[in-house]
This record gives structure tokens, sequence and C-alpha cells, in this order.
């Protein structure tokens, strides 16, 4: 199987680095290309064995996938650019956010199969969540060799197209937001009078800990949270104060923000 990726950016890097370390292919049967970026096309090749080149028909030459992934507003710049080489086997992934199939079916000119994949920045460590999409003239066997290099790097979730805006929000923007918590955290931790190196590296602890038990436990996230709250203790107190706050509000307006962000990119290439 020969995969090829237009854009080799954060996330194409977090994908094709999953796939390598899964040894699901062969690194050189992995081909990358990008705007104009030579040496990060050299480093890759040196340090995982891919392929790279800017020649579009030697890429587009006999390969069964083609990642599209650039930014949204770099792809009509794209397709002028692979137009001309297409060929009938090409099958098409877009990681890009918010492009319907249509349009990138309607730019492109072409029938070929073509899935919207929308990942997460863990594929680095085998546990992105993807969501995907298939045109409809998606073969079976396709979509299955398609699900199977997903699962190089975590899990597939097939979704209906118009539901890819509420998976971009949940878990494909998903790292940041809990990023962000966690900076929240320690910035809290910080305050409490020990030393800021120390927070740093105990809350990072707290956090891998926190999802390794969430991975391994059979309970559920409540039971987990009940079992470390003793009645009267501190985490009650704790838990009493943040429920003070309407933090599930709080974390509706961002994903509906992002949601919302995710249907007007989506509109504003349909006009
Ligand atoms: N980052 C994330 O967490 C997620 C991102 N996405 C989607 O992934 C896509 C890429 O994002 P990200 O990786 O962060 O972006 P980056 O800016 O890191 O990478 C963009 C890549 O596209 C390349 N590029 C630009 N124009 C062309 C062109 N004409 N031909 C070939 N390659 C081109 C760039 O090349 P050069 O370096 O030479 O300029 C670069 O390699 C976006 O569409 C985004 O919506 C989806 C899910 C999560
Ligand atoms: O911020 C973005 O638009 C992309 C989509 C999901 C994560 N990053």
């Amino acid at each position: 199987m020969k995969i090829v990726f237009y854009g080799s950016g954060n996330m194409a890097n977090a994908i094709f680095t999953g796939i390598v370390n899964s040894k699901s292919i062969e690194p050189e049967n992995i081909f990358l290309t990008n705007k104009s970026n030579l040496e990060k096309l050299e480093g890759y090749h040196d340090t995982l064995g891919v392929s790279y080149s800017y020649d579009d028909e030697e890429l587009l030459k006999d390969a069964d996938y083609v990642f599209l992934s650039t930014k949204p507003y770099d792809f009509l710049k794209l397709a002028e650019r692979i137009k001309p080489y297409i060929t009938k086997d090409n099958k098409f992934i877009s990681i890009m956010a918010g492009l319907p199939i249509s349009y990138i079916r309607e730019n492109l000119q072409v029938k070929n199969p073509i899935a919207r994949i929308m990942p997460n920045t863990n594929a680095h460590v085998g546990h992105s969540v993807t969501g995907i999409s298939f045109s409809t003239n998606f073969g079976p066997n396709s979509k299955q060799e398609v699900l199977t290099l997903i699962e190089a790097f975590g899990t597939a979730l097939e979704v209906k197209e118009d539901h890819l805006h509420q998976v971009t929000a949940i878990t494909g923007s998903g790292p940041a937001f809990l990023y962000h918590v966690f900076e929240q955290y320690v910035n809290a931790g910080t305050k409490l009078g020990i030393e800021q190196s120390q927070v740093e590296e105990s809350i990072k602890e707290l956090i891998i800990g926190t999802g390794k038990m969430i991975e391994r436990s059979d309970l559920k996230m409540d039971q987990l949270r009940k079992n470390i709250t003793s009645k009267g203790g501190t985490t009650q107190a704790g838990l009493n104060a943040l429920s003070n706050h309407d933090i599930e509000a709080v974390f509706l307006d961002c994903l509906n923000a992002a949601v919302k962000r995710s249907v007007e990119l989506a509109e504003a290439e349909e006009d």
C-alpha cells in the first residue's frame, strides 16, 4: 500500500508517526510532501525512514490513499497543484477541519472516493479518537483499509458527515481544552506556596496517573471520584467549592463555540 501526505505539519506528523510506529506499513511506502519546507521532510526521512518528494506525478502514481493535510485555507492552492496528476486509483482522506466532502470533490474535479477524518494530536501516542465519514462511493474493502490505518494511531468512530462538527469540538480540539484546564490547575497550585517546578512535575504525574486509572479501572469516573471522597474530608470540601461554579455550563459554552466555528468554516466554503 502506498500513502501520500499532502501537508506534513503538526497533525499529519502525529498520524504518520503513529502509522510508522504501528509497523502496519513499511515506512518507505509513506510519502510526504509540503509547500516548501524541504528541511522538515529530510528530518522525517532521517528519523522515521519515510520517503518524500515534490514530484506530484510520481507521488500520485499508484498512491492508494492521499491525505489532504494542509490548513483549510490552503486547500484551493493544493487542489490546483494536484488536479492534473490525480489517477482513478487515488482515494482521498481529508483531515481539514470544516471542509465538506462535496466541496473537496468539486474543487478536485474528480469522482474518486473521499473520506473525511477528524483526528486529534494524541495520535502521537497512539490515542487519537478519530471521527470519520466516507463518501457513498467508498467500497467496503477500502473502508476497512482506512479504518485499519486509523486504528494504527488510536480509535475510529464512524459518524454522519454533519456530526463531524461535534467530533471536531469534543475530541479534535479536545486536547487543547484539557491542556488549558490543566494549565489553570498548575497556576492555582503554584499559588499554594510550594515551589513551581515541584507543582508542575507533580501535576503532570497526577494527570498521567488519573488517565491510566480511567483506562485500566472497571469503575466509571463518578465512582472513581466517590472512592476518593471521604465524608467530611478534604476532597468533599474542594468539590463543594467547585460546585459553586457551573462547570458543565462553562464546557457547554466552549464546545458550542467550537461547533459554531466548524459550521461557519464549512458554510464559508460553500458560498
Ligand atoms: N492540529 C490539530 O490538532 C488538528 C488539526 N486538524 C486539521 O489538520 C490540518 C493541518 O493542521 P496542522 O497540521 O496543525 O497545520 P500545519 O500548519 O502544522 O501544517 C500545514 C502543512 O500544510 C503544508 N502545505 C501548505 N500548503 C501546501 C500545498 N499547497 N501543498 C502541499 N502542502 C502544503 C505546509 O507546508 P510548509 O511547512 O512547507 O508550509 C505544512 O506542511 C488543518 O486543516 C486542521 O484543520 C485536524 C484535527 C486536529
Ligand atoms: O483548531 C482547529 O481548527 C483544528 C481542528 C481541530 C483541532 N485543530
